[in-house]
């Protein structure tokens, strides 16, 4: 039986510990915190993230990250993307030889405008065909409640990705494979800002046409800065393109939509962020992609106005109103 850990036992990790514990693999969940993993143990919940969640026996949780290291195979990381590089260096030690290390997140790191495998593969020193990244439309509630949904499994090796599709196969789980892993990460750190934007149109009242037309603008703005970097612009078309940028525009259980709809009622940015408690990716990333827009010389104003917003307290009000009067363009 293979043997995975998942590092991270928020939302994300601990729904991805029951997919694949439901896919036949053996899993050590980490949790930070003592009092999770202790409650695991106990009641086989996760009651702060996921309370309706029932763990299955495959699952074990601890708060010893060598213990969870232990002959695993597969090392799922799910934690925030910028606490990636401290909290990996500290694991390294305890990382079998030969493990595959899988990347969950979706962000990009302040500073260096690196994508999540980027800096995995820069911290562990492995090489492109032990890095894999999964990503789609995938909220974690859902899928804890064992609703149908799929994503894509990428990595450089056809192997790599083979062995984890396996390892995560579940009933209700469908993984693809892919090897585009450049588009998958930008595709996915770049959905968490276009959500923001959604959200903050929706929370000042705006319908469906609104949100259509925002979602599609983001799917351009995603595709030229993908493309730019080396992505292939079919990437896009596919679940961790469109598939979750519209999870993630449509849905409250999105915390990046729900963070924009707070700030489009009215609330600062202070306030939504004091008030939150999970990870909202796209209030970090957001600067770094437009970072990286501007080093490779694409137009980003949905990011770039999401940005003026956060960080330059710029009213949402203006911000819908600076689309509008934007240049006239061809639109594709
Ligand atoms: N929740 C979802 O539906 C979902 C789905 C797909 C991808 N993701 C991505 O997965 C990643 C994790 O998101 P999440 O929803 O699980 O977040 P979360 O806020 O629910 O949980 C974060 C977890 O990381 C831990 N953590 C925080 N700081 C840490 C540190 N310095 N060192 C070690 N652990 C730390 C927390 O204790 C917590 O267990 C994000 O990049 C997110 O975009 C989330
Ligand atoms: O809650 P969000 O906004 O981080 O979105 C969660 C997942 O990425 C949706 O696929």
């Amino acid at each position: 039986m293979t043997k995975a850990a998942v590092m991270g036992s928020g939302s994300w990790g601990t729904a991805f510990a029951a997919i694949m514990a439901d896919a036949g693999t053996q899993v050590s969940l980490w949790c930070r915190r003592f009092e999770v993993a202790e409650e695991i143990a106990a009641t086989r919940r996760n009651s702060a993230y996921l309370p309706d969640l029932v763990l299955p026996d495959l699952v074990d949780a601890t708060n010893d990250a060598q213990e969870a290291l232990a002959g695993a195979e597969i090392v799922v990381v799910a934690i925030p993307a910028q606490e990636v590089r401290t909290a990996l260096a500290a694991w390294l030690p305890f990382l079998e030889e030969g493990a595959l290390l899988v990347s969950l997140m979706k962000g990009i790191e302040q500073d260096t405008g690196l994508r999540m495998s980027q800096v995995i593969g820069q911290v562990a020193g492995v090489e492109d065909a032990r890095l894999v990244v999964i990503s789609g439309p995938n909220l974690a509630k859902e899928i804890a409640a064992r609703q149908p949904a799929a994503a894509v499994v990428a990595s450089t090796s056809p192997r790599a990705r083979a062995r984890v599709a396996e390892a995560c196969a579940a009933p209700y789980f469908r993984p693809y494979l892919g090897a585009d892993v450049i588009g998958i990460e930008i595709a996915g750190a770049t959905k968490n800002v276009i959500g923001i934007a959604v959200g903050m149109a929706a929370g000042m009242g705006m319908g469906e046409n609104t949100v259509a037309s925002l979602l599609t603008r983001g799917l351009a703005e995603t595709v030229r800065l993908g493309v730019a970097l080396g992505a292939d612009s079919q990437t896009f078309l596919g679940l961790a393109g469109v598939g979750d940028l519209v999870a993630t525009c449509t849905s409250p259980l999105s915390r990046n939509r729900s963070f924009g709809f707070e700030l489009g009622r009215g609330r600062s940015v202070q306030d939504v962020l004091a008030t939150s408690h999970s990870t909202v990716e796209g209030v970090k990333s957001c600067r770094s992609i437009l970072q990286l827009a501007r080093e490779a010389d694409v137009d980003a104003p949905i990011v770039e106005n999401i940005v003026s917003v956060l960080y330059e307290d710029r009213d949402p009000r203006e911000v819908l109103g600076a689309f509008m009067s934007r240049t006239r363009k061809h639109e594709i």
